[in-house]
């Protein structure tokens, strides 16, 4: 009888250490490297489009890691006038003001050639999220869906995009909007306890139309939230969802 106790036990054991969600890593010495490399994926990935379809759809994140990324992909040569931008979120901030992603994008992508590409602003001169929202969401709906390759940075608490941990705590049903794969409204206007200001955001709804998903992440400990979020399926974390829901596996651009 002992034995069978111990064979069940190990039995257990297994099932309750299930493999981690699936993600394509590549791995880079430095951000240099990673930033040059990244951008030659997702210019292939636009150009492929534009030959597909005559015009390509990039949603890309902001914050302080693509700087680099940006930079160099606004260098990449392919035909940007057919090429449509769009941030995966926005601050609600005003468009020169330091943190807006609208700013960013300006001053590294949308540079020498790469200027012809079109901005889709999320952010519109308005003094909420919340009453530019229908606006936005048609224009994205419209112009910029199914989007052709997406790139996601993480912060270190797991968040993507402006969908933080507290997503929903400000509104009951942001949770199931944001982080549902499919079917819930493209954009979503967020406040968050993690965020200094109001936020617009794309939803994964939004996010995962793209076939060419990418998670660029720089650093051990964004890498060590991203590793225990892919192994742990009571992570509530945005990121599972993202690992968990994408119809592609994700590719994972990562330097230390
Ligand atoms: O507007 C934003 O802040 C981004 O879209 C956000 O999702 C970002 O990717 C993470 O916060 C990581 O930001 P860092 O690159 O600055 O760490």
């Amino acid at each position: 009888m002992k034995m069978r106790a111990e064979r069940l036990h190990a039995e257990r054991l297994t099932v309750l250490t299930p493999d981690p969600l699936p993600l394509r890593e590549h791995v880079f010495d430095d951000s240099a490297t990673l930033a040059s490399a990244l951008a030659k994926a997702v210019a292939a990935d636009l150009r492929g489009a534009i030959a597909r379809r005559g015009r390509a759809r990039l949603a890309v994140s902001g914050g302080s890691t693509p700087r680099a990324f940006l930079t160099e992909l606004s260098k990449q040569t392919l035909d940007w006038a057919h090429v449509l931008v769009v941030p995966v979120d926005d601050r609600w901030v005003e468009p020169d003001h330091p943190r807006s992603n609208e700013r960013l994008l300006r001053e590294t992508l949308l540079q020498g050639a790469a200027a012809q590409a079109q901005l889709l602003p999320l952010r519109r001169p308005t003094p909420t999220p919340e009453s530019a929202l229908l606006p936005v969401l048609t224009r994205v709906t419209n112009e910029a869906l199914p989007l052709d390759a997406v790139v996601l940075g993480m912060g270190e608490d797991g968040h993507i995009a402006s969908l933080f941990p507290d997503l929903g705590a400000h509104c009951k049903g942001h949770r199931d909007i944001g982080l549902q794969p499919s079917g819930r409204a493209p954009v979503l206007a967020i406040r968050s306890a993690a965020a200094p200001e109001p936020r617009m955001t794309l939803t994964l709804s939004a996010i995962f139309t793209a076939p060419a998903l990418y998670l660029h992440i720089e650093g051990a400990k964004k890498r060590e939230v991203l590793d225990t979020a892919a192994r742990d399926p009571r992570s509530t974390l945005p990121i599972r969802s993202v690992l968990a829901g994408a119809p592609v596996v994700p590719q994972l651009f990562w330097s230390p």
